[in-house]
């Protein structure tokens, strides 16, 4: 049995994460973490497990794999901790820095302990960002527009930065519209990263969504996927889980273990 903690558990995709636990054959949940429970333990699925409301009062060891499914501003310390504590990582809250992904890469080298940060457990949203970073070799012009729930707390979404990020690294950097482009309404041309424009949209009833827009001399592709419902990411999870310990340092995105 792969043992797991599972912290944000309250949350939307920490309440989908431990009913997968509880359905999937090999996986047991051995603890959830959240600060600001006031109760001891969770009586869930016919078991009763520790709530933790303190990370220093995590045992070391004391899960295989720690799901994450917080708050962005939660993300870096939750992440540190798993790892000095001997547990492996696997982060699905977004918001970390490359900054802090490279902090996190060495204390995961100096504990031995592999990891993943996924920016997106959906498949569809995998392949958008693998078929993305194809299409921009050939189209460089492109620009990402994602769209969300209006709970989500980030902008942009960490799946639509991670596609900006895997589009930069097969592309030249560069200007696109006009060399002399105005904006009449402040932030009108959305964010910017390495010269690519993102759009962030908040609406209620939408789940998780993004376009990716390429333009060519007389010619554009639109790749587009979306999660309609948070059962989409729960394979990826549980993929996850099964493969993380697998695989060597702490990486970023599902492909790891594809
Ligand atoms: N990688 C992926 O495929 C996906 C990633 N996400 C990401 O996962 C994260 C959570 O999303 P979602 O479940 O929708 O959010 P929710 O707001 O529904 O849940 C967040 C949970 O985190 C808890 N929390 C808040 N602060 C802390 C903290 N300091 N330490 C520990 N737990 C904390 C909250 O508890 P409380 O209510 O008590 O404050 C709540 O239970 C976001 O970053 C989101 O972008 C979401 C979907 C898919
Ligand atoms: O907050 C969400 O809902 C989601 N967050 C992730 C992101 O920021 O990319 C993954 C997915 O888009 C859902």
């Amino acid at each position: 049995m792969i043992r797991i903690l599972v912290a944000g558990y309250k949350g939307k995709m920490g309440q989908q994460t431990v009913t997968m636990i509880l359905e999937h054959k090999d996986f047991e949940l051995v603890g959830v973490y959240d600060p600001h429970s006031a109760d001891s333990s969770l009586v869930t699925g016919g078991i009763e497990v520790p709530i933790y409301s303190q990370l220093t009062a995590i045992p070391d060891r004391c899960a295989d794999i720690w799901v994450d499914f917080t708050s962005p501003a939660a993300v870096y310390e939750n992440a540190k901790a798993a790892l000095v504590k001997k547990i492996h990582p696997l982060i699905g809250t977004t918001g970390l820095s490359d900054d802090q992904i490279t902090k996190l890469q060495g204390i995961a080298q100096a504990s031995d302990i592999s990891g993943l940060i996924v920016p997106n457990f959906g498949i569809s949203a995998v392949l958008l960002m693998e078929f993305a970073q194809q299409a921009a070799k050939y189209l460089p012009d492109v620009e990402i527009i994602e769209m969300h729930h209006d709970q989500k707390v980030d902008a942009p979404s960490g799946t639509a930065l991670n596609t900006a990020k895997k589009i930069s690294e097969v592309r030249q950097s560069h200007h696109q519209g006009a060399p002399n482009e105005k904006e009449i309404l402040k932030g009108v041309r959305g964010g910017e990263y390495d010269g690519i424009r993102l759009h962030a949209v908040r609406l209620p009833g939408y789940v998780a969504h993004e376009q990716v827009l390429f333009g060519g001399p007389g010619e554009a592709l639109t790749i587009r996927q979306d999660s309609f419902d948070r059962a989409s990411f729960m394979t990826g999870v549980a993929l996850a889980i099964e493969k993380i310990q697998t695989i060597s340092g702490l990486r970023v995105g599902l492909e790891n273990v594809l």
